[in-house]
């Protein structure tokens, strides 16, 4: 994404807020539509810890780093603004909070990995992040966890800032105020390692009940946090081995690297995670028709699955924050496909794979007015597609629920992005459909009950 500036930014929903009295916000690029997030400032003391949060993102560049688009000072307001890539499936403490207020163990070992590769270039970097947790990593569109939030980050040696981060997360010789090296992080990962498994943050009742108590017991007794039993040995001893007391004798976070619990970690799982794919035309476009026409046929098959996850990878359906409201230059109609041939239905979950072929009377598919839809989105919208026939063809596990979401009348909202080709359909009663046209195939993703099913019309 190219760096964004202030100006052309549409400001759709909060993400998150802070400690520090930063506002993150998703944010839509209106001239081109992708989505990115927005940390603003508005008090000196904020904007001044924001930039050079900015200082430091901007030297770095690693697919464990939340990467960083650029940065705006309103000169008028006094706000300061850092723009960053969005990542839409927010914090591992959202991730953890989605799956039951913990996460499972291999996913605490897959993250586990990223931070810890994240952590070994920016130690590499000769910088500290000073705040690991949680809540300061994001989960980006490739399904890494991202080191985030670089508020307390400073120079790896030789750095006079005092001693900062989150109390149970801190290394004992932080809690004594001594140094707070790139050894503090090792612990602090360990720490999270904890807080993903557990869902609470380590020493969590005395750092609860009374955090100077906490701080004296990680800095000034031989205490260390609790371990969740239930977790493999390796995981335990890679805890042990992080959570030495003396930073001198805890190993670095390149040497760790090579410990077993890290090495057999599963690689990202690539979630489709609507919003950013659904506008992320790049993904489906390529420079002519005659393209998409030919990399639609080779490989329709391979999009879908791709694209096709449980339900607990999607954004929520059901509440109105948080819809994509895009549309700079409004979109034009893509010219109305004259037959539809054939329906392909494959769907995550239904081990389900069809290709129906269709007499043209049988499945409808017209173009309407997209201006119109976006200036009164509950009553049309972009593209109606009659689907009775193949609804009645089709089991109701398969099919059941598109004609329902398609029906203007039923639609709760139809939103479109700038993009030509796209539309994005929700309902939020029984499914939810995206729809997406591009060449001579439409694209539909219909979200019902936990898994996606995706219809793809191939029309002549
Ligand atoms: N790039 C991003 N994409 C999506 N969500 C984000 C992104 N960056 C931050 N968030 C969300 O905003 C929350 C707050 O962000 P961040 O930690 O950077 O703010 P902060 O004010 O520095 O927080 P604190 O000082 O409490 O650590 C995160 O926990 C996350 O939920």
């Amino acid at each position: 994404m190219a760096t964004a500036s202030k100006q052309q930014l549409r400001r759709l929903r909060t993400l998150g807020r802070g400690a520090s009295g930063a506002v993150v916000w998703l944010a839509a690029d209106e001239s081109s539509g992708q989505l990115l997030a927005v940390k603003s400032a508005a008090t000196p003391a904020a904007a001044e810890q924001l930039r050079r949060e900015a200082r430091v993102l901007s030297g770095l560049r690693s697919p464990h780093i939340v990467p960083f688009l650029g940065s705006h000072a309103d000169a008028i307001t006094g706000e300061y603004h850092l723009f960053l890539e969005y990542a839409p499936r927010g914090s591992l403490a959202d991730e953890a909070a989605r799956n039951g207020g913990r996460l499972g163990k291999r996913d605490v070992r897959r993250f586990t990995a990223d931070l810890l590769r994240g952590l070994a270039y920016l130690h590499g970097e000769s910088v500290v992040h000073g705040d690991v947790k949680a809540a300061n990593a994001v989960v980006g569109a490739d399904g890494r966890a991202k080191l985030a939030d670089f508020g307390c980050a400073r120079a790896a040696a030789g750095c006079d800032l005092p001693v900062a981060g989150t109390p149970a997360f801190m290394a004992p010789e932080v809690a004594r105020g001594e140094e707070q090296g790139p050894a503090a992080d090792v612990w602090a990962l360990a720490c999270t390692v904890i807080e993903m498994a557990t869902g609470a943050a380590p020493w969590s009742g005395d750092v609860d009940c009374d955090v100077f108590a906490a701080v004296h017991r990680i800095g000034y007794t031989d205490a260390v946090p609790e371990l969740p039993p239930w977790l493999s040995p390796e995981a335990k001893d890679f805890l042990r081995v992080c959570l030495q007391r003396d930073p001198r004798r805890r190993p670095t976070a390149a040497q760790v690297l090579d410990h077993p619990f890290i090495v057999s970690a599963d690689p990202a799982k690539h979630f489709w995670a609507s919003p950013t794919s659904t506008l992320d035309t790049a993904f489906w476009e390529s420079s002519d028709d005659k393209d998409d026409e030919e990399e639609a046929s080779e490989s329709a098959a391979g999009r879908i699955s791709s694209l096709a996850s449980p339900r607990s990878a999607l954004p929520d359906w059901d509440s109105e924050d948080g819809w994509i409201d895009v549309c700079s230059e409004c979109s034009q109609v893509p010219e109305a496909p004259a037959v539809v041939t054939a329906v392909t239905v494959g769907g995550a979950g239904f081990d389900l794979w069809c290709e129906t072929h269709l007499d043209a009377a049988e499945v409808g598919l017209h173009a309407i007015d997209v201006e119109d839809a976006v200036r009164n989105p509950t009553s049309h919208v972009g593209v109606v597609v009659d689907f009775v026939k193949p609804q009645q063809r089709h089991s109701s596990s398969s099919v059941g629920g598109i004609g329902l979401c398609l029906c203007p009348a039923a639609c709760h909202q139809g939103k479109t992005v700038d993009r030509n080709s796209a539309v994005l359909v929700m309902s939020n009663e029984k499914s939810s459909l995206i729809m997406h046209r591009f060449g001579h195939f439409v694209t539909l993703f219909n979200l019902v009950f936990g898994c996606s099913l995706v219809y793809t019309l191939h029309i002549a």
